[in-house]
């Protein structure tokens, strides 16, 4: 009786179908299913075949070859074949997924399934790409076109980059030295909603090109990162190079004798790169001779650079931007508005768990609430105390107890603890600034005052002396 019932036939059959799934993803034998489902639906589709040959009948290399195995090479689907080849890449410690000669990888391109596979051994190699015969006239040109924007980005990301800094005379021009600053939105402490938000804009950013073209604007996104000294910025302006794989160049106004030099600079500067002013505020605030406003508010706009349309990323940092005339930070010349402030306790957590590899500890609540009575240092300062104590986490954690109870008063108050600001400068902000920010940075302290307490070591990039190599570090101006 039991055994014809309708609900006993409808659990059977969910517990079969159950144990049947279970089978084939704990077994794999999914994949033997998937691979025979494909070969079955390959028997209703005729495959037009192109071959990309390593080297061209001059045996001269294909550079088309080198960019989709490239572009290969960075698909998920090279991951999940059944086997590939794994090969140090052209840095150390990088290794690289290599196609194997008659592997198989899909792709997919515009809703159309595409196969890829390598051909030959030792002698010479070529790439076959299948495509189906319905598909070809519609993905075939895109697909190809879309191969090479990838492969710019791939190579853009893995080349050297480079850090260029303007000299004095006789030459007037930049100096490129390597670009090595380890800085990545991964060490920076800061509030990982922000981070994130910052590596979209970016990313949207990057992609925008058409978009800028239409509405005839520059393609360029401006940053103004302000806030106390040693919180970050100069290594945030780092890390969005390494992130964006986009050249540097590090522009002293202070060397720059007029607006047509200025100019001269902006005209040299090359494409894919992100061009610094540092302590912008500081050099406004000492009426600078030689240079007029509207020289500087014209590079900030990247006017010339119209003529090449090609995308630039301009930052700006500043301790504050209280004293500084709002017109250089209007909407559309400063597109976005970062603030960094210094430490509160999520920081300095971070921090802990970055200098000291420590993510609990005994001490932190004791730590939690100094900073929750207003004190507070900055992360360079918090830094250099983990780093001077890294053997002993407890004493490491005591040292910086010590400095905020005896320095770090009221430096919080004012800062908004880490109420870290990111915003459009296009619109109005909370407090109705133009430009828009969330914090405001009363009480703080000077600059100078935070150096003599903690003597804190910071590398200068010494911009005055030609032979420097270091990105990361303040102008003559912050000395103050
Ligand atoms: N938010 C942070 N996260 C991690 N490390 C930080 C942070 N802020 C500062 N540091 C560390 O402190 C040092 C100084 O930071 P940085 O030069 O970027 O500060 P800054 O804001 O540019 O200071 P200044 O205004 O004086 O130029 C760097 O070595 C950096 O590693
Ligand atoms: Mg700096």
């Amino acid at each position: 009786m039991i055994l014809s019932s309708p609900i006993f036939l409808v659990v059977v059959t969910i517990c079969i179908f159950v144990a049947i799934r279970v089978a084939l993803y704990r077994t794999g034998l999914v994949y033997i299913v998937k691979k025979w489902w494909r070969r079955f639906e390959d028997c209703f589709h005729v495959y037009q075949s192109f071959k990309v040959p390593e080297y061209n009948e001059s045996m001269q290399e294909n550079q088309l070859y080198g960019r989709v195995t490239d572009y290969l090479n960075s698909l998920t689907s090279v991951e999940d074949s059944d086997f590939t080849n794994l090969v140090t890449g052209k840095k150390p410690n990088e290794i690289v997924l290599l196609l194997d000669p008659n592997q198989i990888i899909e792709d997919n391109f515009l809703g159309a399934k595409v196969i890829w596979q390598a051909e030959g051994g030792g002698g010479s190699k070529n790439l076959v790409l299948k495509v189906r015969k319905a598909d070809k006239r519609r993905i075939l040109r895109p697909y190809l076109q879309h191969i090479h924007v990838v492969a710019d980005e791939l190579e853009q990301k893995k080349r050297e980059l480079k850090l260029y800094m303007n000299v004095d005379a006789p030459d007037r021009a930049w100096k490129p030295v390597p670009f090595t600053h380890p800085s990545t939105f991964e060490t920076i402490s800061m509030e990982p909603d922000l981070k994130s938000k910052v590596k979209s804009d970016l990313e949207s950013f990057l992609k925008a090109k058409q978009y800028y073209h239409r509405l005839g604007r520059v393609w360029k996104r401006s940053f103004l990162l302000y806030g106390p000294s040693g919180t970050g910025k100069s290594s945030f302006v780092a890390a969005m190079a390494n992130f964006l794989g986009y050249d540097v160049y590090d522009l002293d106004l202070s060397r720059v004798k007029d607006d047509s030099e200025l100019k001269i600079l902006l005209l040299q500067t090359t494409k894919k790169s992100v061009i610094v002013i540092e302590d912008l505020d500081r050099y406004l605030a000492e009426k600078p001779v030689g240079l007029s406003f509207s020289g500087i508010s014209n590079f900030m706009d990247g006017l010339l650079n119209s003529c090449c349309a090609e995308e630039r990323v301009m930052v700006f940092t500043m301790n504050s931007k209280d004293h500084v005339d709002p017109a250089f930070l209007r909407p559309g010349r400063i597109d976005v508005h970062i603030h960094f402030p210094l430490c509160d306790f999520g920081a300095f957590k971070h921090l802990a768990t970055s200098y000291l590899g420590v993510k609990e500890h005994k001490l932190f609540s004791q730590v939690e609430e100094i900073f929750l009575s207003g004190s507070s240092l900055s992360p360079a300062e918090i830094g250099e105390l983990m780093i001077a104590n890294r053997n002993s986490p407890s004493r490491a954690i005591k040292s910086v107890i010590t400095a905020l109870q005896t320095d770090g008063d009221r430096r919080g108050a004012g800062v908004c603890g880490r109420r870290v600001g990111f915003d459009v400068g296009s619109r109005k902000s909370e407090s109705g600034e133009p430009g828009g920010m969330f914090c405001g940075e009363g009480g703080v302290p000077a600059v100078r005052d935070i150096r003599k307490l903690y003597g804190f070591l910071r590398m200068k990039s010494s911009r005055h002396s030609s032979h420097s190599q270091s990105f990361d570090g303040g102008s003559p101006h912050t000395e103050g």
